[in-house]
This record gives C-alpha cells, sequence and structure tokens, in this order.
C-alpha cells in the first residue's frame, strides 16, 4: 500500500509522514533525497536525524539523491520504507542533467521509472512531496519546468496510492482515503 503526503515547506509533512509511518509498522527504512549542499541544509538534516534518533531503533536511513526507482524495486517485499522528498529528488534529476535540450524527456523518462516502481511496490510506501506550484510563477524557464514537472508527478503519483494527506499548518487532511478505492 503506497501513501502520499503533500504540503507546502516547513508545513510538517515530514514529521506527520515519519509518525504515520512508523504507525503503520514498528520499523522502516528511511530514504532522504536531500544532499547538505550548505550550512544551513547540514543543520537541517542533522534536525531531522535526531528526531527520528530520538525514535530509538525505529529507523534505518538511507541517502539516495537519485535513483530512488531503483531503491524502490530492491526494498519491495523486503522493509517498510518512507522517501522524503520526491520534489527534492526531482530536482536532483532535473539538476543532473547537463544538456538542456534533453532535460524534459529524460526527467519525464525517470518519473515513469519511479511511477513503475511504486507501482510495483510490495509492502508499505510511504512518500512526502511538496507542493511546488502554490506559489508564483517562477521567474525562469527551468523553475517552470520543475514547477509543471513536479505537478504532474504528484497527480500521476496521488492515482497510484491507496491515500493521500495534504498538511499545512502542521495539521494533516485527508485529500484521498482508502475507502475511495472500494
Ligand atoms: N541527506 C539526508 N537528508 C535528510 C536526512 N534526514 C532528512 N533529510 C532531508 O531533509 C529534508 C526535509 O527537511 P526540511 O527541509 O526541514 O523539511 P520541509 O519539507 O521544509 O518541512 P516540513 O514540511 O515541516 O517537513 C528532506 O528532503 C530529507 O531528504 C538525512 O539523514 N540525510
Amino acid at each position: 500500500m503506497s501513501i502520499l503526503v503533500t504540503g507546502g515547506a516547513r508545513s510538517g509533512k515530514s514529521r506527520f509522514a515519519e509518525r504515520l509511518t512508523l504507525s503503520l509498522a514498528g520499523r522502516a527504512l528511511y530514504v532522504a533525497t536531500g544532499q547538505a549542499f550548505d550550512e544551513e541544509m547540514k543543520e537541517r538534516i542533522a534536525l531531522h536525524q535526531r528526531q527520528r534518533a530520538m525514535g530509538g531503533e525505529a529507523w534505518t536511513t538511507v541517502e539516495e539523491p537519485l535513483d530512488v526507482p531503483g531503491l524502490l524495486e530492491r526494498y519491495s517485499g523486503k522493509e517498510t520504507v518512507l522517501v522524503d522528498c520526491l520534489t527534492l529528488w526531482l530536482s536532483n534529476v532535473l539538476l543532473s542533467v547537463e544538456d538542456a535540450k534533453d532535460r524534459q524527456v529524460l526527467v519525464e523518462h525517470e518519473i515513469t521509472r519511479l511511477e513503475h516502481s511504486v507501482r510495483s511496490f510490495q509492502g508499505i510506501l510511504v512518500m512526502v512531496t511538496n507542493e511546488v506550484g502554490d506559489g508564483i510563477v517562477p521567474e525562469y524557464a527551468l523553475g517552470r519546468l520543475y514547477r509543471d514537472l513536479a505537478g504532474r508527478m504528484n497527480a500521476l503519483l496521488a492515482r497510484h496510492c491507496a491515500q493521500v494527506f495534504l498538511v499545512t499548518a502542521g495539521i494533516p487532511i485527508e485529500l484521498k482515503s482508502r475507502e475511495y478505492l472500494l
């Protein structure tokens, strides 16, 4: 069963997704897509690591900025997985393509790979993503491409998820309930 947790920056979506995951399984694999490029991000990551450590032995952390589809295939049927977060994964993939003319096609191919790995995942999979398109229209073409790809990725994944939450001001709102599938 896959669950998608979306929301804006600092909405509390990571904390909610962590609590939700541990309410469904005692132990889980935390897949971090974030990369510590600067001091601010290093501090944020350290804070997340300290918070997870407070949960005792519940979490095993794996850092995977790019090959999230491959990782999901490897852990399918073996572990409960929380991926935090898919929009950072998407920007890592987008920025890893140097040639601008190939960018959209290659990133769309990766989103399709992700979609397949989510659909075939066996077990509990919780994914965190961001509501990127809620802000102002980005000034640059790359920003607009990112916004559009993120919106499409979220909609595609939400279709395959049994449950979808929007977290806003720390409050989770169930957008798609499990009964929806019945
Ligand atoms: N590399 C790495 N990244 C981590 C680790 N733990 C958390 N992160 C990253 O930290 C990011 C989430 O942190 P924040 O930027 O504080 O979250 P936010 O999305 O702004 O805020 P919330 O909505 O409140 O969760 C995610 O992209 C994770 O990948 C870790 O152990 N290693």
